[in-house]
């Protein structure tokens, strides 16, 4: 038997090898103490895992994203109960370069006879959580000293490349685009550093109707909880989400896409690094169906979702409701009738309008669906400065790319498809990128940046119509549509339409335009005005869907709360100086 001292996890953990998976080789249970120790101590049996520099620090880190693909592919492990441990049958699944296919990491991926360890694992958090306001109380601020140390590190210019290159290579976009991930990841940890995570737990009390009588209210963790994250943001979304879980008291599994885990493996390290107690965090590598069985059976009393709708309703439906999501989205964009007279706020807005998109080649939830554009915007040219902004990006700066979930195949169809709608027409794209001649495995998808025009009389004619074009295409792919002013209804009934709110922006400085758009949506998180974007969310606001009950959200202190915490309230009865005079009253 042993104890985590740092986590004063009130319930026993088994011993090692109750859980039945083999830990890695070499890596001991030094991490039962708490804190984890360097990767000298835990990692360094694993030839395949050594960097090819030796930067002091970097000493967290097991693998070189530069020269992964060249040697020995780098390898994903999975955590249970402080241990690094390998599948029991050692299976891993071989994940390949995107942009040449070789393959270059393998993932030790949990099979069905290894479930039932992380279920109890999961099962050994109680539900009043790891700490909570009355618990256990110094964690939130060993949670503030972790946020800490971690931003630091990641401020580290050797530290920022090593994420935003990794993030490059397993999820493929421009090194700008990465390092804003680490960037972003960066200032959320330094927003939630010091004092501010027990600020998070700060409580209110209300007086009562009476002497002695008041009422507390408490944030309360859920304590066992479960989280999984998407590809397209191997960082960012894991890590905001997994600290916001931690802040607030829980004890969470992680599972990350295992196209992209490594930057998981690898952070974790880093927090591990950091003081964070090796107890703290599970996280597994298996397949979607594996991690719902898994699930299914832990029954955990909340899981975060983020990824397709698809299987965020398979899961509520499945896990009866417990369940917080960020799914599928389908941003639109609308610019208004006001359209600026300074050509250089023309450039400024076809800018946005490329960069949201088809930056990281499409693959945000934030992205650019659909353009809605006043007709007044049509003497500016916009659309030919989309399209020769678009026709800039290339494939070896990975300023348009590989896409993970959608195959050129699929890609394809579906712009075929829309061009059977009366009057719709290709305005540019719909063509490989380097006309075919490139390496991206069949798997994944490699298309040019592409818009659709579809007439708005065409587009609302029918259901179907509708249906197939606010269909979310998780690559560099917009439709574009015209209105004029007496359109403006049917615009609005295509929002209406539209099943996913997330992002929205209303490109307008008319105030009562603005009003309109505002008062008839309901997207989580609309930017307005003449610089509005979809995509591109900092920590310094709210990013979430909004219409859904189940809508979570992720980056500030709101995101966190309704994430990973739930009201809890204390009424407080206990003065007796009134019992002198007091009689027994009639029944009521
Ligand atoms: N709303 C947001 O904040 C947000 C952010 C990023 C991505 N997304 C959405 O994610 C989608 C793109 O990602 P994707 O296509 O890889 O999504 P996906 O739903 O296929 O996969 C997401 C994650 O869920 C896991 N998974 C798959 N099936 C599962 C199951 N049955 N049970 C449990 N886990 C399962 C996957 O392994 C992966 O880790 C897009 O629709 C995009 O809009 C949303």
């Amino acid at each position: 038997m042993r104890s985590f001292k740092a986590s004063k996890i009130t319930r026993p953990l088994l011993a090692n090898k109750a859980w039945g998976l083999p830990a890695c080789k070499g890596m001991s249970s030094q991490s039962s103490g708490g804190h984890a120790k360097k990767k000298t101590n835990a990692d360094s049996h694993v030839a395949s895992w050594q960097p090819t520099y030796h930067s002091k620090k970097l000493d967290f880190a097991t693998c070189d994203p530069d020269s992964l693909g060249s040697g020995a592919p780098a390898k994903v492990h999975n955590i249970i109960q402080g241990e690094w441990i390998q599948g029991t049958d050692g299976a891993y699944e071989v994940i390949p370069d995107p942009i040449d296919g070789r393959p270059f990491i393998e993932v030790s991926e949990i099979q069905q006879n290894s479930l039932n360890a992380f279920v109890r694992s999961l099962n050994s958090c109680p539900k009043y959580g790891m700490h909570n306001p009355l618990l256990n109380v110094d964690r939130y601020l060993l949670y503030g000293e972790i946020s800490l140390k971690a931003a630091n590190m990641l401020r580290d210019p050797e530290v920022e490349r090593f994420f935003a290159r990794l993030i490059q290579r397993v999820s493929p976009k421009s090194y700008a685009q990465a390092r804003g991930e680490v960037v972003v990841t960066r200032k959320f940890l330094e927003n939630f550093s010091g004092d501010q995570v027990r600020f998070l737990a700060r409580s209110f009390s209300v007086p009562g109707d009476h002497t002695g009588q008041q009422s507390q209210g408490y944030r309360w963790p859920y304590g066992p909880v479960a989280l999984i994250t998407p590809f397209n943001f191997p960082l960012e979304i894991p890590v905001l989400q997994t600290m916001g879980a931690l802040y607030m008291g829980n004890r969470p599994l992680l599972k990350v896409d295992s196209k992209v885990s490594i930057v998981m493996d690898q952070f974790i390290r880093l927090l591990h690094s950091c003081g964070m107690p090796m107890g703290d965090l599970d996280f597994i590598n298996c397949h979607g169906p594996m991690m719902q069985t898994l699930l299914e059976k832990a029954r955990p009393r909340t899981t975060l979702f983020t990824g397709s709708s698809k299987v965020a309703n398979i899961l509520a439906e499945r896990l009866e409701g417990r369940v917080k999501v960020e799914s599928a989205g389908f941003g639109w964009k609308v610019l208004g009738p006001d359209v600026p007279s300074d050509p250089a706020v023309i450039d400024y807005v076809a800018h946005v309008c490329d960069q949201d998109a088809y930056a990281s080649s499409g693959q945000k939830c934030s992205a650019q669906s659909i353009l809605f554009v006043h007709k007044n915007w049509s003497k500016t040219n916009l659309l030919d400065k989309l399209q020769q902004l678009a026709s800039q990006r290339r494939l070896d700066d990975l300023t348009v790319g590989p896409t993970l979930s959608v195959t050129t195949q699929t890609f394809t169809n579906h712009v075929e498809a829309l061009k059977k709608i009366p009057g719709a027409r290709v305005l540019f794209g719909g063509v490989e990128i380097n006309e075919g001649k490139h390496n991206i495995p069949r798997q994944y998808g490699a298309m040019k940046p592409t818009a659709v025009m579809v007439p708005l009389s065409s587009l609302t004619a029918s259901k179907e119509n509708l249906q197939l074009a606010t269909t979310e295409v998780f690559a560099p792919f917009q439709v574009v549509t015209e209105f004029d002013d007496s359109d403006i209804p049917a615009v609005l009934d295509v929002l209406e339409f539209v099943q996913n709110h997330l992002t929205a922006a209303i490109v307008s400085n008319d105030v009562s335009f603005q009003r309109l758009f505002q008062g008839r949506s309901v997207n989580g998180t609309t930017y307005v005005g003449m610089r509005a974007r979809t995509t591109g969310a900092p920590q310094n606001h709210w990013f979430g869907p909004a219409g859904d009950p189940r809508a979570a959200g992720i980056g500030t202190k709101e995101a966190i709360h309704v994430t990973w915490s739930c009201h809890r309230e204390f009424i407080h009865d206990n003065d007796l100086s009134f019992i002198k005079n007091w009689k027994l009253p009639a029944r009521t």
